[in-house]
């Protein structure tokens, strides 16, 4: 972690062609409860000159129910789901009518993209989202995605967007995500308290170990513990990432040295296995020995039956599910090959004896290894410190 110290220019954010921006509530509306039509049009002149300069800019945009709140007489965010997908609703369509008019200014459309935690977890819901997003590109237009609140549940529901951009980071293979809040960095603490200091750059989890990520502003969500998940999400795919604010939007976007710079990794996994370990959610788990745990984990090897001693939840063949070790703990996440009926009668025994006791289809893995990815669970928790 570097702390308050002259940063360095940022060649891959200045070099990016494909870049996700996602700008929170607190950016984009007014105390008020209204939307804050400079401030779009500053951030509007910001993107619209990117996209002259021959980038392709995909805006994940907060703030449907912040921009709901004031047209419905409400002086403050509710807190019972109903009456803030009601506002979502009337703000989302207002922010979309503004975001039309402000880039129109410069003769650029846009297209509204709503997704839900669901279409995430839903690898051809997935793909739909990428085609549609990447025929968005194609035509020129600038996506304004945001989640789509009036259907989300309070149990399968992003909240924040930042975790959501990340993810459309990944789906649209972006080569910078830039996420733009009320304050101008990430600091060691939050900053409406005595003593914070800004970080510059965050290389990996250990350079979180001692920050204290606070909460949520006034009308967002997440606090920076979503953006550090966000970064990391986005990171773990190659993507970096800068958090900075709306006004140093333009800087940020040049490469210049504002914000926190989260630097990213330096290998991209497949879509696929970014899918699985950041949109999904396990079904129910398949419980290791400590063999096939090394097996998984270490070699990269698949799943065999012989090594499972545990099946825990109802799941159908084709599902996600977590792979744990013995002491519970989440070491992978796979598309299982058999429903949870079935595998108790394979367990501990080998492909080979499956094959010749029980037919050549119980030959196959439990989960194959183009199918499974390890999640480094140690590196989650820190990062969510
Ligand atoms: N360590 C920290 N560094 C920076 N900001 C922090 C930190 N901890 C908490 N915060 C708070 O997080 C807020 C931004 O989060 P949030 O309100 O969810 O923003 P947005 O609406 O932009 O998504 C800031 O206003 C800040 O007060
Ligand atoms: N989808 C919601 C996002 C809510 C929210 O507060 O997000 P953020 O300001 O990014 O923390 C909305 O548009 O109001």
């Amino acid at each position: 972690m570097i702390i308050e110290e002259a940063a360095a220019f940022r060649t891959e954010i200045a070099g990016a062609r494909r870049v996700v921006v996602k700008a929170g509530s607190s950016s984009l509306t007014t105390p008020q409860g209204t939307i804050d039509a400079d401030r779009i049009d500053a951030l509007v002149d910001v993107l619209a000159m990117q996209k002259a300069a021959g980038r392709e800019i995909v805006f994940v945009s907060s703030g449907a129910i912040a921009a709901g709140l004031g047209p419905l007489g409400l002086t403050r965010r509710p807190s019972d789901l109903a009456t803030q997908q009601a506002a979502a609703s009337v703000g989302q369509g207002l922010l979309v009518a503004r975001y039309t008019s402000s880039f129109a200014r410069y003769g650029i459309r846009v297209g509204q993209v709503l997704l839900t935690a669901d279409d995430m977890m839903r690898r051809a819901h997935h793909r739909n989202a990428q085609r549609t997003l990447e025929q968005l590109l194609a035509l020129g237009v600038v996506p304004i995605v945001n989640e789509n609140d009036t259907v989300a549940t309070d149990e399968i529901r992003f909240g924040d967007n930042d975790r959501l951009a990340a993810l459309v980071s990944h789906i649209v293979r972006a080569e910078a995500l830039i996420l733009l809040s009320d304050v101008d960095a990430l600091y060691t603490g939050d900053p409406r308290e005595p003593g914070a200091r800004r970080i510059t750059d965050v290389r990996g989890p250990q350079d979180l170990a001692d920050v204290k990520l606070g909460g949520s502003g006034r009308v967002g969500t997440g606090g920076m513990v979503t953006k550090v998940e966000a970064a990391r999400i986005a990171g773990g795919a190659s993507v970096p990432v800068v958090l900075t604010n709306a006004a140093s939007a333009a800087a940020a976007l040049s490469g210049e040295p504002v914000g926190t710079y989260f630097h990213p990794e330096a290998h991209r996994p497949s879509t696929r296995h970014l899918w699985l370990a950041h949109a999904t959610v396990g079904h129910g788990r398949l419980v290791l020995d400590p063999g096939a745990v090394d097996a998984v984990v270490r070699r990269r090897k698949s799943l065999l039956p012989a090594g499972v001693t545990g099946v825990q939840g109802d799941f159908t063949a084709g599902d996600p599910v977590d792979v744990v070790d013995e002491n519970g703990r989440v070491v992978a996440r796979g598309l299982v090959n058999y429903d949870a009926g079935e595998i108790p009668s394979l367990m501990g025994r080998s492909t080979r004896w499956l094959a010749r006791e029980m037919g050549p289809e119980y030959e196959r893995e439990i989960i194959h290894r183009d199918d499974l990815v390890v999640l480094d669970r140690e590196s989650d928790r820190e990062g969510a410190r």
